[in-house]
């Protein structure tokens, strides 16, 4: 059977690689041997090979030239690949389901939404109102930090989509989005009691919410300032007017982009500065240096998150070394020739950018947590900076993410001490997680 398949796909014109066996290809040795699987086959083929994970056949490009070559080029037919279980679970007018022109509206109503201006006059305050409640009664107790970063970027999304009805919609809201999560990381097998099955229906209920909630505010006729008041303007003041559908589905994928990404990152700097006293003691220097200046009820405003600059770099640095985001999915929409190899239409492209993270030509002594490695800002603007991807996809959410978790250890930093208890597991491949939740030990500072 294995060389059957080999032969199957033995074109010359296609890169070389292995496809394991029909249907199932090399997911078993992917997602078992995580990045060694990545790095022997690039040690076999180069860089640019093909295998057959995740139910299609697929090209690995672990190029940093060729991968930003595919992230500018969508327009060459290079889209969005994801799994047919998040597109189904998160909406046809998902921002990762359209392309072209649809893409260009659907971003571009986005991008209104998280602009410089509005993080400054409209998000922040909220943010700032959740994070300073979220963490106000920690002391002497032993929290699953895990589970807490997950609420923490769940309800800080959902405070700026809806700050009026935030508190009253999220007991029902919250296991519901939790179990649409699950549904787009599973196969689509539809039979009952798979998580497949669950998202689905957890999406069913989510739409019903958020039907309400826009029902309820068009009936009431009240102006609100949150993200969702401002997708339901029908004046001038909004330029991109959505359906009812599509701003669900904006609403989904807002909610979506924004929480593993948030939500790993602040547990993953937790554990960082637990493990690293010189970082914390000079993150905590400049929250202290930006507390001591306000009243304790003063909000974190704008001008203060500009002085988090150390805070940045500690964000980055942990992006970077626990690697968050391993790489990006792309598809080819028709047969495309690239790096010299003809690929077939529909086949993946997996945009593998982990091995970057890691490479001692941009960050010597890579595997050290070293933030002040950030504080020469050109590191972020080099080209090969691709934790918040790149081209036209390039994570719009970057500055309100960056936001989020700053005012978060801002508040966590400034008032608490912590230590681990139990010692537990971190995976880091294919997701970062903690398989028994990250238990500390929390108090007051
Ligand atoms: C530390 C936090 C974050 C990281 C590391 C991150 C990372 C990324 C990456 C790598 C992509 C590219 C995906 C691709 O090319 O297919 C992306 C896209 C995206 N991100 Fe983020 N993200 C973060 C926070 C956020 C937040 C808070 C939002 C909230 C609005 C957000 C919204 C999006 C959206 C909507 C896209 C798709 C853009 C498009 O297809 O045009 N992200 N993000």
């Amino acid at each position: 059977l294995l060389r059957w398949n080999e032969m199957k796909y033995s074109k010359k014109s296609l890169p070389p690689g292995t496809m394991g066996w029909p249907i199932f290809g090399e997911t078993t040795e992917f997602l078992k041997q995580g990045p060694n699987f990545m790095k022997n086959q690039r040690a076999r083929y180069g860089s640019f090979f093909k295998s057959h994970i995740l139910g299609c056949p697929t090209v690995v490009s672990m190029d940093p030239e060729l991968n930003r070559y595919i992230l500018m080029n969508e327009a060459k037919g290079l889209v969005p690949g994801y799994p047919q279980s998040m597109l189904d679970i998160l909406g046809k007018c998902n921002i990762s389901a359209v392309h072209g022109s649809t893409h260009k509206q659907m971003r571009g109503a986005l991008l209104a939404l998280i602009s410089p201006t509005v993080i400054r006059e409209q998000l922040l305050p909220k943010i700032d109102e959740l994070m300073r409640a979220f963490v106000g009664n920690w002391e002497n107790k032993v929290i699953n930090i895990q589970e807490k970063t997950k609420e923490m970027a769940f309800l800080s999304s959902l405070k700026q989509i809806a700050r009026a009805e935030s508190s009253s919609v999220a007991q029902e809201f919250m296991p519901e989005f939790f179990k649409l999560v699950l549904g787009t990381l599973s196969l689509p097998i539809d039979l009952p009691g798979t998580n497949y099955r669950r998202g689905f229906q957890a999406r069913k209920n989510i739409l019903r919410i958020l039907g309400q909630l826009i029902e309820e505010r068009r009936d009431s006729e009240e102006s609100h300032k949150d993200m969702l008041g401002f997708l339901m303007r029908k004046d001038d003041s909004n330029r991109y007017k959505l359906s009812d559908n599509e701003i669900i589905d904006q609403i989904i994928t807002i909610l979506y982009s924004g929480y593993e990404t948030v939500s790993t990152t602040s547990m993953m700097a937790v554990k960082y500065l637990h493990d690293h006293p010189r970082v914390l003691e000079e993150l905590r220097k400049e929250h202290m240096a930006i507390r001591e200046r306000k009243r304790p009820e003063d909000p974190i405003e704008w001008n203060d998150l500009k002085l988090m600059k150390f805070t940045r770099a500690v964000i980055f640095e942990t992006s970077r070394l626990a690697t968050i985001v391993n790489g990006v999915l792309r598809k080819t929409t028709q047969e495309m020739e690239l790096n010299g190899f003809v690929i077939p239409k529909d086949w993946r492209i997996y945009v593998y950018t982990r091995e970057i993270n890691y490479d001692p030509c941009l960050y010597p002594d890579p595997l050290a947590f070293n933030p002040w490695r950030w504080m020469d800002k050109s590191l972020e603007s080099q080209s090969y900076f691709l934790i918040f991807g790149g081209g036209t996809r390039q994570c719009p959410g970057k500055e309100l993410g960056i936001a989020e978790i700053s005012t978060f250890l801002h508040y966590f930093v400034t008032r608490y001490r912590w230590e681990e208890v139990g010692g537990e597991k971190l995976m880091k491949f294919p997701r970062v997680e903690a398989p028994k939740g990250l238990h500390i030990r929390v108090s007051s500072y």
